[in-house]
């Protein structure tokens, strides 16, 4: 049986679109799974001005469809939940959320153990944390944990703003930043494949390896979003973040052990050798486009500029490609390509390593790079490609494919990101949540490409349902190399 987790989880945003999509569900997973028993209760709050009961019909209506859940199961869970409605920026409103608080915590025997979560737009980010000091709503019995959703910040100096402003009531040790993607099986999968196998462990080098590619595709356009999106455009929301994390889970050296800690030691390792581009190279190495009409499968498909809310003459990034360099000695010149876009040509999330050649071909015929991929999503394992011989009475190199799947139905009923990330929450457990020393790194890495494209108002474009602009394949081109995407190369558009 799980160890059952005992704690006021006070949930700023309950009623938004997150909670109901993500959180609810995730925190339903942890019932079911019995991390979650009787000792937790959930304050969900915002203005609307809703009743327990009400709040109660949200959350099993968000959960009773999963796999697994009864009426009668969902209805148990969502009495744990409590409603309170108040607006974040109101201080009278902490008063009574501290008593509700306290005696939730008396009622569940939590033993002070509190969970804030951040689950709202991230200008009350600050607020919240600093109404939560100045009403002393922190505990002194039990743990205080901040979970905070992204963004966090718009860029180095808002991100360190809002970093000073929780800092001020909360230590390093109490934040857990979520980033879903450390999340997700695939991501959390990759330190296995990397340090539990000498075989891969001693070619991940650049002795070895010629190059790294990690695509996060999107089949989705900008959708009802075009308000936070028009801010933000790719590098902002995937690049400075996931892509970023991943790049660091793909290159630090191999932690002393598993512990946050010494995970996020050899993390910060790789943050701190990103290699930064004059403006002049950032140029060069991060090309980025915008989606333009096109008839996909026969449905006409908009454009970002006609989507609603985005103004005609947007220079908002839907896809960016990038050059990234970790100038540590194991990957001093091995080229990172990183790409992420809006309405590409399918949803698909995949890291590909590229190995070098054989120093000496014995064969006729020319060989293949080795190649692994892991699959993050839609499906997740990983192929390893290699050179075989062909059937037959030949010396012909063909290559071939040693493909490992999750079983799909097994994958459904494993913890999605956001459960797993609750449940370290819970647990103590910052190994998959972001440091702000990461952050800083990352923010002032993306800020000097955006600086860089500042002064160069070109915005290539490409037709939604292809896989980026011309550019995104010249990148590459340049150096000799080329995109692999599973399970075929796809071209770009003519
Ligand atoms: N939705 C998603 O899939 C994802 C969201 N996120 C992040 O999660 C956060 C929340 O996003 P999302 O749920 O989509 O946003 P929503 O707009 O759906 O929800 C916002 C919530 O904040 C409440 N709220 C707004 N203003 C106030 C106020 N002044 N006082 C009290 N409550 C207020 C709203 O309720 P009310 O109007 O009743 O006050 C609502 O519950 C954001 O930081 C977003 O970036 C991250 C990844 C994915
Ligand atoms: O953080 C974000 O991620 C989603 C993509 O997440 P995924 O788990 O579906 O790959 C993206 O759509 C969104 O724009 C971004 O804010």
């Amino acid at each position: 049986m799980a160890k059952e987790q005992a704690a006021v989880i006070i949930l700023f945003g309950g009623s938004g679109d997150l909670a109901r999509r993500k959180l609810y569900p995730a925190m339903f997973g942890l019932f079911q799974r019995g991390y979650l028993q009787k000792r937790f209760a959930v304050i969900g709050t915002a203005r609307r001005p809703w009743s327990d009961e009400h709040l109660r019909e949200i959350v099993v209506d968000a959960v009773k469809t999963m796999p697994g859940a009864t009426l009668e199961q969902a209805q148990s869970f969502a009495s744990h939940f409590y409603y309170q409605s108040h607006d974040v920026t109101d201080a009278d409103h902490y008063i009574t959320l501290k008593t509700l608080a306290a005696k939730l915590d008396d009622q569940y025997q939590v033993g002070g153990n509190r969970i804030y979560y951040m689950a709202m737009a991230p200008n009350f980010f600050a607020t919240i944390a600093e109404h939560l000091k100045s009403e002393a709503l922190l505990t002194d019995n039990g743990f205080n944990r901040l979970v905070i959703e992204k963004p966090f910040g718009h860029d180095y100096a808002s991100a360190k703003a809002l970093n000073d402003s929780i800092t001020a009531t909360f230590d390093e040790s109490q934040i857990y930043r979520i980033d879903h993607y450390l999340g997700k099986e695939m991501a959390q999968a990759i330190m296995a494949l990397r340090f539990a196998n000498p075989m891969i462990e001693n070619v991940w080098h650049k002795d070895f390896i010629q190059n790294i590619q990690i695509t996060l595709a999107e089949a989705v356009g900008v959708e009802e979003r075009a308000g936070y999106y028009e801010q933000s455009g790719a590098i902002r929301d995937m690049i400075q973040n996931h892509v970023m994390q991943l790049v660091a889970d793909l290159t630090m050296a191999k932690p002393d052990s598993l512990t946050s800690e010494a995970v996020h030691k050899v993390k910060g390792d790789v943050f701190d050798h990103l290699h930064v581009y004059t403006p002049e190279e950032a140029c060069d190495n991060f090309v980025r486009g915008q989606y333009t009409a096109a008839v996909i499968d026969g449905d006409a498909v908009t454009g970002y500029r006609d989507e609603t809310g985005v103004a005609k003459d947007s220079l908002t990034d839907t896809f960016v490609a990038g050059k990234i360099l970790v100038d540590t000695p194991d990957f001093e010149g091995v080229p990172i390509y990183v790409r992420t876009g809006k309405r590409l040509t399918r949803k698909s999330t995949q890291i590909t390593v590229v190995f070098k050649p054989a120093k000496d071909n014995l064969f006729n015929t020319s060989d293949e790079p080795d190649t692994l991929t892991i699959c993050v999503e839609p499906s997740e394992g990983f192929d390893l490609v290699l050179n075989g011989k062909k059937l037959g009475q030949s010396n012909d190199l063909i290559p071939e494919n040693l493909a490992f799947r999750h079983d799909p139905k097994l994958a459904k009923q494993a913890p999605e990101a956001y459960e797993r990330l609750i449940q370290d929450a819970l647990q103590g457990d910052q190994t998959n949540f972001t440091r702000w020393t990461e952050l800083a790194k990352t923010w002032q890495y993306v800020d000097s490409i955006l600086d860089a494209w500042q002064n160069n108002t070109t915005m290539p474009e490409y037709p939604a349902g292809t896989m980026g602009p011309k550019e995104s394949f010249d990148l590459l081109a340049r150096d000799g190399n080329e995109w692999h995407w599973q399970p075929t190369h796809v071209k770009m558009a003519d």
